[in-house]
């Protein structure tokens, strides 16, 4: 199986190296714009392969897009991050352009090739990706969610002090710092729900946690993060390649789940060999249908930044 990767960033070079390490794909293809960039980035990865014990073929190419072809799946992380200070929405001028020209790349190799949306700001970028290629909407999916229910599980497991894979617990909505939405009723410690171990002031604690998670290493790091974001990327790009049919929080097309349509949102998905399989439609309480019905709204309104490009 062939994963084409562009960009080949901090989130870029990641995905690859733990697309590798765990033998997920015979094949990774980085792209980049920068001379030369992807191919020290795929070498350095390949060194690796002796030492981990890995067989995937890494290759780095400059912005040659004839190298991608008959790929799987592609992942699209180019575009420029944000610094501290910054929302994701910031960076939507400068990524736009670059996202709709990289899509429109990939698919004259790969037409049948199922896209994965990194870039920021993830959901605007997956709409846009999603319009102005007319691809079904099951083969679009935006990266985020599975970010989101990461830090969540984690930011439980330091609050319960338990180990983060005894932790279940997901993050739908935008992934945005103002419109994720932690689903604090359900996340549970091995099937018991968290609230019987953690107070209502915690959970507020750690849900509010979440949500600027990214913003909180980004001020940490001068940049935004970039270990998690790959490995959540490789988790998603498994349960495709490998058609493991996880439920993952993934910003998809929603056509009245939730309430909603006409945009890409974070929300429940089956991913496997065709992608988006199935979106759950959860049942959620009035306090986060309020919650999921503002965060649909801010995501809309970031839709509108799109139409003098998909004019
Ligand atoms: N969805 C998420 O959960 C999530 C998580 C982390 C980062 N991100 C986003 O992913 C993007 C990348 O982040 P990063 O930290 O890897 O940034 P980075 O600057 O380290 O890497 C981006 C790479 O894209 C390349 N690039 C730019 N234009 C290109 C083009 N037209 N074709 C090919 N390559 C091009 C750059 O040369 C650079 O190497 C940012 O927009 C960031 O906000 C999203
Ligand atoms: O925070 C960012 O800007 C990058 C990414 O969306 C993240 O959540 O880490």
């Amino acid at each position: 199986m062939k994963v084409t990767i562009v960009g080949a960033g901090n989130v870029g070079a990641t995905c690859a190296d733990v697309i590798s390490y765990r033998g997920i794909a015979s094949e990774v293809v980085l792209l980049d714009i920068k001379e030369g960039f992807a191919e020290g980035k795929a070498l350095d990865i390949m060194q690796c392969a002796t030492d981990t014990g890995f067989n995937t073929r890494v290759i780095g190419v400059t912005n040659d897009y004839s190298k991608t072809a008959n790929s799987d799946v592609v992942v699209v992380t180019s575009g420029i991050p944000r610094k501290p200070g910054m929302t994701r929405e910031e960076l939507i001028g400068i990524n736009a352009g670059i996202v709709k020209s990289v899509v429109e790349n990939i698919l004259k190799y790969s037409p049948n090739t199922i896209i994965v949306m990194v870039s920021n700001p993830m959901d605007t970028m997956t709409y846009l990706a999603l319009k102005s290629t007319g691809l079904p909407k099951n083969r679009i999916i935006g990266m985020g969610g599975i970010l989101d229910s990461s830090r969540f599980r984690t930011y439980l497991s330091l609050a319960l002090d338990k180990p983060a894979n005894d932790v279940s617990g997901m993050v739908i909505g935008g992934h945005g710092d103002t419109t994720m939405i932690p689903l604090t009723r359900l996340a549970s410690y091995n099937g018991i729900p968290v609230s019987q171990f953690l107070s209502e002031e915690v959970l507020q604690k750690v849900a509010a946690d979440t949500m600027v998670g990214g913003a909180t290493l980004t001020g940490l790091l001068g940049t935004s993060a970039w270990y998690a974001p790959g490995a959540s990327v490789a988790f998603l790009v498994d349960s495709i390649l490998n058609d493991q049919k996880r439920m993952i929080a993934c910003s998809v097309y929603v056509e009245g789940e939730y309430g909603q349509n006409d945009i890409c949102i974070g929300v429940p998905c089956i991913i496997g060999k065709n992608g988006v399989e199935e979106i759950i439609d959860i049942k959620l309480d009035d306090k986060e249908k309020v919650l999921f019905a503002k965060s649909a709204d801010a995501v809309r309104a970031m839709n509108e930044a799109l139409k003098s490009i998909l004019a």
